[in-house]
């Protein structure tokens, strides 16, 4: 006999289903509702959504809401009132800001105040993390029987909200010595998280002593500073920096975490870079897209240096946040080494809002 899809298992295949368009069904006790990506959605899907309900809303976060002008009542979220044929034209625009500038008269819009946001909530945290846009169509059914045979994942939300804040457990799969250009003692270890994310490397410089302090970094990942040699940021820079203050040492330790976008995935960021181009910064591009300034979740580089047996650190970064992290997740931040390289006349104005916005250090 086979049992059932534990709930890592069904919101791993729920967020393969979004980010293929195919609608994923949310429980909560008897209650349910039918939700789909917005930035998926086709005339055919729009269309079998209409036909099971006339209470079809688009979800969308406040940041996105308040760009829209809509009125956010849930607090965190806008429950956006989708009007009796709407096409997807209209759903995709307010999704997606890229064409705000060009079309920016998109409302009136009806937001709804009663009644309650757990699935319009637990939705968007889905379409986050399968790193889609914010925003999906939410319609709340009054019976299940009309999707009960489709097929589709089903999701209880207590156990989603859940799995979705909880510490992700990583489990070392394989490390082997890497000879590098910055250190020839060079090993990188792989991490698998047991939630079904992406893997993340630890690459470790010599042999350092686990009863005294290492010096490490927390790296989120940058296609573009790190492969591309990017001039819009310092990520490149940074990395090629600390690993070479490592080799210089002797010894260290460089989390390569894939959080790319500061966690909002390669597409969404190069969404922002878009906006960016229409002369907004670095957060505002986040906001307008529905995104909050940093959607990382910083615990998974505290779990990978404890698992490694590290429990000093002197931190190389300009970010105070990443040594409040670790100072609250079990290790101890005993120096800051600040990282100030690889500026540019294109990144000088992003590392200034870094600075004015984000808590950054000059
Ligand atoms: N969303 C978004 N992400 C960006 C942008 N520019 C760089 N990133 C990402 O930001 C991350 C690097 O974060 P930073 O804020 O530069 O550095 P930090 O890691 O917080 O702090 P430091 O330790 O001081 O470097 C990488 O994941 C990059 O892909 C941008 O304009 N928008
Ligand atoms: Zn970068």
């Amino acid at each position: 006999m086979i049992l059932g899809l534990t709930p890592v298992e069904l919101i791993n295949r729920a967020r393969a289903d979004l980010r293929l368009g195919v609608p994923v069904i949310l429980r909560d006790g008897p209650a349910a509702a039918i939700i789909l990506a917005a930035e998926m959605a086709t005339p055919a899907r729009l269309a079998e959504l209409q036909m099971l309900g006339p209470a079809l809303v688009l979800a969308l976060t406040r940041h996105r809401a308040d760009t829209l002008k809509a009125r956010a009542y849930d607090g965190d979220l806008a429950r956006v009132v989708v009007p009796a044929g709407a096409q997807v034209g209209w759903i995709r625009a307010l999704a997606d800001p890229a064409d705000d500038l060009r079309h920016p008269m998109k409302g009136p819009l009806r937001t709804e105040r009663d009644g309650a946001a757990d699935f319009h909530r637990a939705a968007l945290a889905l379409a986050k993390s399968a790193q889609l846009l914010p925003a999906a169509l939410v319609l709340t059914l009054d019976t299940i029987a009309a999707v009960e045979n489709a097929g589709l994942t089903e999701l209880p939300i207590a156990e989603l909200n859940t799995a979705l804040a909880s510490e992700t457990q990583l489990s070392a799969v394989i490390s082997a010595r890497l000879p590098m250009a910055a250190a020839q003692a060079g090993r990188v270890h792989i991490f698998r998280p047991r939630d079904g994310g992406v893997e993340h490397y630890a690459i470790e410089i010599g042999q350092p002593d686990r009863s005294a302090p290492v010096l490490a970094r927390l790296h989120s990942a940058c296609f573009t500073g790190d492969v591309l040699g990017s001039l819009k940021c310092d990520c490149g820079p940074q990395l090629q920096a600390a690993l070479t203050q490592m080799g210089r040492e002797g010894a260290g330790v460089l989390l390569y975490l894939n959080q790319e976008g500061r966690g909002i995935g390669l597409a969404n960021k190069m969404r922002a870079y878009s906006l960016q181009d229409q002369g907004f910064d670095t957060v505002e591009a986040n906001h307008r897209l529905g995104f909050e300034d940093d959607e990382r979740d910083f615990r998974i580089g505290a779990a990978l240096l404890r698992k490694m047996g590290f429990q000093q650190v002197r931190l190389l970064t300009n970010n105070p946040r990443k040594v409040d992290m670790l100072n609250d997740h079990g290790l101890s931040v005993i120096e800051r080494v600040p990282l100030r390289v690889g500026e540019t006349d294109e990144n000088r104005a992003y590392l200034a809002t870094k600075a004015a916005k984000s808590g950054h250090l000059l």
